[in-house]
């Protein structure tokens, strides 16, 4: 069991002007894997991300292990996935895990257990939410992540082209569904904007929405949670793109990268190296350096 914590994102604000604003992503993909001269199978992926472990702790503002790739392998990967979290939670090091989950209310109260909850198995410090059963069906996992002092992550506005078939459709009232779900996470964050705090409900606005941000009236500052930015090198981002999309809120730009980064591997220190390099370029950008 854990105790409760100091607020995520007063957590994460200390650790982003120390390491610089990146979440470096644990994301072992086959041809990853086998890029760094290991097998594909649960072996070479426990080596994979143990070896990121190694890398990143200490060394990054926060790690984000994507769940699908742990999962996988079954239980040994959901095992090898609470490893990596609980291995980063001793070293001291943020978990953001990237497990996506949004259902019913009554449903996503026991994913909250799992994952935010003082009794949680291997409990991440944030996890990655999808609110398109409604904003407000994640609302046991805001309010446990509150009580808990954990963070959430609920998709805004993703990466891929996709995700502007449903994110950018527009209700009767004539707001987006982005910048209802932005205006959820303003409202949840209230206190810690008032208190000159980041927020614990973030949001994920892809590095790579070009001009949606301003064209749906999103009004990130308000959102006054970190904005984890994905999209950087494997996806065509660039330091560029995260000046523009997070133009006005650029201190709360937490940019997330995981191909570009784990392709430095398998050296640990060449690893830790390209996560640095990363973190600087991003800190550059978002402090006009
Ligand atoms: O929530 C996420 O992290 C996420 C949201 C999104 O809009 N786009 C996106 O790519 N991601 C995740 O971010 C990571 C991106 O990986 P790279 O493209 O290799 O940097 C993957 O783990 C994706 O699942």
């Amino acid at each position: 069991m854990t105790s409760v914590e100091a607020p995520f994102g007063t957590r994460l604000r200390p650790a982003m002007d120390r390491h610089g604003p990146l979440c470096a992503g644990i994301d072992p993909h086959r041809e990853l894997v086998e890029s760094w001269g290991l097998t594909y199978d649960y072996s070479g992926v426990e080596r994979f991300a143990l070896t990121c472990v190694e890398a990143f702790a200490g060394s990054v503002a926060a790690v984000k292990p994507q769940s699908a790739f742990f999962e996988v392998f079954g239980s040994r990967g959901v095992a090898l996935l609470e490893r990596v979290t609980d291995e980063l939670r001793a070293a001291g090091t943020l978990s953001v895990l990237d497990v996506k989950r949004g259902d019913i209310g009554t449903t996503v109260d026991a994913y909250a257990q799992a994952f935010l909850g003082t009794d949680a198995p291997a409990p991440a410090d944030a996890i990655t939410l999808s609110p398109y059963l409604g904003y407000g069906s994640l609302r046991p996992a805001i309010d446990l992540a509150h009580q808990t002092g954990r963070g959430v992550f609920v998709l805004a506005l993703t990466s891929n082209p996709e995700g502007a078939s449903v994110q950018h459709a527009r209700g009767e009232d004539g707001r987006s569904v982005a910048a209802t779900i932005a205006d959820g996470a303003a409202e949840d964050n209230a206190d810690a904007l008032a208190a000159g705090e980041l927020g614990s409900v973030g949001l994920v606005v892809g590095a790579t929405v070009g001009s949606a941000v301003a064209d749906l009236g999103i009004d990130l500052p308000r959102s006054a949670g970190p904005l984890l930015a994905p999209g950087l090198g494997a996806q065509g981002a660039t330091a560029d793109d995260v000046r523009r999309v997070f133009a006005g809120a650029l201190d709360q730009v937490l940019a997330s990268s995981s191909r570009d980064v784990l392709r430095a591997g398998p050296d640990t220190a060449a690893l830790r190296r390209r996560a640095h390099e990363v973190a600087a370029q991003v800190r550059e950008v978002v402090t006009g350096a």
